[in-house]
Formats: structure tokens, sequence, C-alpha cells
């Protein structure tokens, strides 16, 4: 178990101590309501919380409101609620689990960690427009979805941040018979095939 790895990422001590902290929740929490496979909590530092790292520091500091959708055991959605109380203490941070046993596990995993999260647990499309700032989902579903989450949920001069697998080309050219956007591919550091998107300018056609 990589204990502490963050695959290079730099962050501050109090951080650290608080994502150690998340990590000793989620393991507590994961026998009764398997938040993540068994076999990936062997490796949770690089799997789940580098991974979740590498998402916020693609995101501009100082927006106001953070939406992350599907957000499960917390990633990448409690992760950069945590990173932020030291790098964008201005953000709020607004988490949609439909699950109320996930939805629990987040509200104590955020207290435990001392940050402030809004957990909201409900069905994304059934949830009021949140005119995010930023709205992050992984792990949740294929891009054409996730686009249309967008559509509630992001503000027009928002940005979307979505962990890919390899087969991100392939979403992107299905995406595009039904919408339009900038994009940007991050090679992760994480999984070399798999990218965060980075996109902009939705627009359904
Ligand atoms: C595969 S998990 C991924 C969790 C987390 N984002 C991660 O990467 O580990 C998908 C999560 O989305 C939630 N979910 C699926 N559809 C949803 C919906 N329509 N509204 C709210 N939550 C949903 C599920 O309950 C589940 O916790």
């Amino acid at each position: 178990m990589s204990e502490g790895d963050l695959q290079g990422q730099d962050v501050s001590r109090e951080t650290l101590d608080r994502l150690r902290i998340f990590a000793d929740v989620l393991k507590k929490w994961n026998p009764k309501i398997n938040l993540v496979s068994k076999r990936s909590l062997e490796d949770l530092w690089v799997r789940h919380i580098a991974d979740s790292v590498q998402v916020f520091k693609l995101a501009p500091k100082g927006v106001e409101h953070w939406l992350d959708i599907g957000s499960g055991g917390g990633f990448p959605g409690v992760i950069a609620a945590i990173i932020a109380v030291d790098e964008s203490p201005k953000t709020a941070f607004t988490l949609i689990e439909s699950d109320q046993r996930k939805s629990a596990f987040l509200r104590n995993a955020a207290r435990e960690c001392g940050v402030n999260i809004r957990v909201i647990s409900k069905r994304i499309e059934e949830v009021e427009a949140q005119n995010a700032d930023i709205l992050s989902a992984r792990a949740l579903a294929d891009l054409s979805d996730l686009l249309r989450f967008a559509e509630l949920h992001l503000a027009n001069t928002g940005i979307a941040l979505f962990p890919k697998g390899e087969n991100w080309k392939k979403e992107v050219d299905k995406s595009l018979d039904e919408w339009r956007f900038d994009f940007d591919p991050v090679t992760s550091l994480t999984e070399p095939n798999a990218v965060i998107l980075k996109i902009r300018g939705i627009i359904r056609v």
C-alpha cells in the first residue's frame, strides 16, 4: 500500500493530514457499504486519491461553486474539497449522490476531515439547477450522459472535468452527434491511456 503517494503532486502538510483522515474513514466504512472495490483499496492512494488530486489541480482557483456528481466514495469531490481548504478556500462544494448510505458516509467523512461540504441525496436529474463553475464526475456515465448533466447544472462559462479511460476518443466522437464543445484531453498521471477531459462551451446541436 503506497500510503501518502500522490504521484509527485504537491499538497501542504495539513492537506496530507486531512487526506490521511479521509483514507482511514473510507477504510472503516468500506466493508459495510463497498465504496471502492476491495482490490483497489490496496492501492487507495494512487488509484483513487492521487487520481482525484489531479482533477483538482486542473481547475482554476477561487471559483465560487464546485459540483461533483455521482460522488460515491468521495472521488474526486471530497478530495478536491479537502485540498481547497488550503488552495481555494472561497470555493463552496456540493456533492450529489442518490444512495443514502453513501451520502451518510460523505457527510461523516467531511465532518471528520473538518471540511464544509453540502451533500444532496437525490438523483442528479431531480436536483434544481446548480449553476456550477466546475462540474466533476468520475466513473458515473458515458460522455453523452455527462453532457446532459452538465446542461442541467453547469454555468455557461463553467468547466467540466471528466476523467475518462482509454476509450475516451470513441466517447467524444459519439457525443458529437448531439453536442458541440471545446475540449482538452489531459493525460492522466495515474493511468497512461486515460485522460481527464477538460470541457467548456457545451452546446446542444
Ligand atoms: C461507479 S460509482 C463512482 C463513484 C465515484 N465518483 C468514484 O469515482 O469512485 C457511481 C456513483 O454514482 C451514483 N449515481 C449513479 N447514478 C446517479 C444519479 N442519477 N444521481 C445521483 N447519483 C447517481 C451511484 O450511487 C454511485 O455511488
